[in-house]
């Protein structure tokens, strides 16, 4: 995996794919393929092999490490002396549009919830922090969406900071993919979850709320983070294909933003997907998400069909 590679001085233990199954070791499979069906995106081939090959053993490496952060947890409040609120082990998911973070997502969020003490999973994705189309218009944003500058990013670290707070019933705005936009008055309320995944391109980022001279980092909330992988011209073809299909879909929907490409010949509906490729999500990927793979503590590489095909640990 190039810059993971497997080099002594790596952080990153690096595994195929056959050696990342074997570490399920005895994890039940607690889905079934319906379960499967239901959970994927649009496109995503995800189906039970891929389940137990690659996402048990992130169950498994998953509830060992929950074990352990509680236990330091505990052992600081006996330190104290004190009774502090619950606060929730934060999973952050990111990786390029159209890589399949939702599938993986959803995935992970059912099979967490399926562990023998049921814990509550929430999900939230990053998309509702976006600003209002009104303002990317007002600051000629819009051929930026998914770009840093097109977030509310104080509103995600107060809502992070909340959440590790211990808080209860945080909320997060929604956006709508089919208005192209965030909702006007919706909300999720993410109440005292024990685990919380957040989801979205810039989850790992670097950056500070504008005009803020200090600030932690969305990352920094954190326990653990996945970044989903696969080479450009993969993630290319699957965001040119899922438009393709979604001409067929939801564009159909009169409220849908791209309605206009409905009933458009297939050539030039595809056009106008690589153009939006890459106008916005190929300089999004190169500049933005792709360099902050290397600050995640899992790396999951996909190959064609979008399995995935090699897997990195963060071991420090
Ligand atoms: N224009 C659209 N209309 C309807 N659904 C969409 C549209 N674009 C993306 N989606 C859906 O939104 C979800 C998130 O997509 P995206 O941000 O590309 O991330 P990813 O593919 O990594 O999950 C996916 O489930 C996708 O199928
Ligand atoms: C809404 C998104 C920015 C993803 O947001 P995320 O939840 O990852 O923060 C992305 O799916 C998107 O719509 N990008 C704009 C360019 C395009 O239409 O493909």
């Amino acid at each position: 995996m190039d810059v993971l590679a497997a080099k002594p001085e790596s952080p990153y233990r690096v595994f195929s794919r056959e050696e990342w199954a074997s570490l399920r070791a005895d994890t039940p499979l607690t889905l079934s393929e319906a379960d499967v069906a239901r959970l994927r995106s649009l496109d995503d081939p995800v189906d039970l092999k891929e389940v137990e090959q690659i996402y048990l053993p992130i169950s498994r490496l998953l509830a060992l490490y929950v074990e352990a952060t509680q236990g330091l947890f505990r052992a600081t409040r006996s330190f104290l002396g004190s009774n502090g609120a619950k606060v929730p082990y934060i999973i952050g998911i990111g990786g390029s549009v159209a890589v399949g973070k939702s599938t993986t997502s959803r995935l992970l969020q059912a099979l967490l919830h399926r562990w023998p003490n049921m814990p509550k999973v929430s999900l939230v994705t990053t998309d509702g922090f976006l600003l209002p189309n009104a303002v990317l218009e007002a600051e000629g944003l819009m051929a930026r969406k998914g770009f840093p500058e097109s977030y509310d990013l104080a509103a995600l670290l107060r809502f992070m900071s909340d959440i590790k707070a211990g808080k209860g019933r945080v909320t997060a705005p929604v956006y709508s993919h089919l208005t192209y936009d965030v909702m006007p008055g919706a909300e999720v309320v993410v109440d005292h979850p024990d685990i919380l995944i957040l989801e979205g391109l810039n989850v790992l980022q670097a950056g500070r709320p504008k005009g803020a001279k200090a600030s932690p980092f969305v990352s920094d909330f954190f326990d653990f983070s996945i970044f989903i992988d696969a080479d450009e011209q993969l993630i290319h073809d699957w965001y040119v294909e899922r438009f393709l299909h979604l001409r067929e879909s939801a564009f159909r929907d009169p409220q849908s933003f791209f309605n206009r490409y409905a009933s458009l010949p297939e050539e030039d509906a595809r056009k106008k997907a690589e153009g939006l490729w890459a106008k916005i999500n190929l300089p999004n990927l190169r500049d933005n998400i792709l360099p902050t793979r290397q600050r995640a503590s899992l790396v999951l590489r996909k190959g064609a069909d979008h399995r995935v095909e090699e897997v990195a640990l963060r071991k420090l």
